[in-house]
């Protein structure tokens, strides 16, 4: 997969001739709801001989525009390539959502988008706006735009995946449910236990295990509370932990032993519901 700034990729449209599935969003956490979208994108892309394309940002308008109060992210960059990757998309496009970038209309940024990629399809949620508010366009206009942008393409726009309890999955509900420390429900609506990607931080080895200073995340951090977990270690052997997360300090003990403190390369933890084998 290849990685592009949008502002560049409008610079320099390399991918002008290419025919494209396009998905855009912000798919914080990636949630199973956002998996439909994206399988489905590249499973167009695939069934036509075209590529797939998802086009995200580095700051959700959301938060930017404040219709939603501010949260850290669920999602690194650097694990959303690598689940972008892996489920086989062929561009990830990010957006730096400048004050400047948040006045386009719908119609300026699916003018930039059209420009840069023959769209052949949009693969998007029910829910799905793009846009300043006053302007902006959900999938109907998005089909309006498409139709006079690049005429032939199509939007198509699977419906809502819900949780057991016939609640639609959001990255909002993801959120609400770690600050409750509900990862049993979390886990559900991820497909996957919770990861923090551990990369960027610095540790320091303690009597008990491994300390990383809660402040210095950018991820969302659970309720505080002791977590099983596991630790992923950068050959990507996994290895059983317990996590006590507390207002300061997040402390992360090997079930087994103590680590050599010169050998241990740490990626990512992954925080397990109870009751589960992951
Ligand atoms: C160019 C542009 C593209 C946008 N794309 C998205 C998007 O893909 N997903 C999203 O949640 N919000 C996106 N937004 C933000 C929404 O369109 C909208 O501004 C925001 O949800 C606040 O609108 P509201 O006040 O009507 O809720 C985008 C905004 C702009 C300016
Ligand atoms: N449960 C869902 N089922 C199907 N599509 C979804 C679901 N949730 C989001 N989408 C779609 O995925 C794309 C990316 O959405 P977005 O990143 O805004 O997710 P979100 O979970 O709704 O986020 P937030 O809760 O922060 O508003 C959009 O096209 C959106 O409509």
């Amino acid at each position: 997969m290849k990685r592009y700034d949008f502002m560049h990729l409008s610079a320099h449209p390399v991918l002008w001739q290419v025919p494209m599935v396009v998905s855009i969003g912000v798919f914080d956490g990636i949630h199973r709801g956002h998996l439909t979208i994206l399988d489905r994108t590249i499973s167009f892309a695939k069934e036509n001989g075209w590529e797939s394309m998802v086009i995200t940002f580095d700051k959700n308008p959301k938060m930017v525009t404040k219709s939603q109060p501010y949260h850290s992210k669920l999602t690194t960059e650097a694990q959303m390539q690598e689940i972008l990757a892996n489920l086989g998309v062929n561009h990830m496009v990010v957006i730096d959502f400048s004050a400047d970038f948040s006045k386009l209309t719908a119609e300026e940024f699916l003018a930039l988008v059209c420009a840069f990629c023959q769209v052949k399809a949009m693969v998007v949620g029910e829910d799905f706006r793009c846009g300043a508010p006053a302007s902006s366009a959900g999938p109907v206009q998005l089909q309006e735009h498409l139709n006079r942008l690049s005429p032939g393409a199509i939007v198509e726009v699977p419906p809502f995946v819900r949780t057991d309890k016939r609640e639609v999955v959001s990255s909002t509900l993801v959120r609400k449910k770690l600050l409750e420390g509900a990862l049993e429900e979390i886990q559900g609506m991820l497909g996957r236990p919770y990861e923090l990607d551990l990369v960027a931080y610095p540790s320091k080895f303690t009597e008990d295990g491994l300390l990383y200073r809660t402040a210095s995340f950018m991820q969302l951090l659970p309720m505080a509370g002791v977590y099983d977990a596991y630790l992923t270690l950068s050959d990507d052997t996994k290895v059983p932990v317990k996590t006590i997360i507390g207002n300061e300090d997040l402390l992360i003990i090997p079930k087994v032993g103590m680590w050599d403190r010169k050998l241990l390369r740490t990626k990512r933890l992954g925080l397990i519901a109870k009751g589960s084998s992951s």
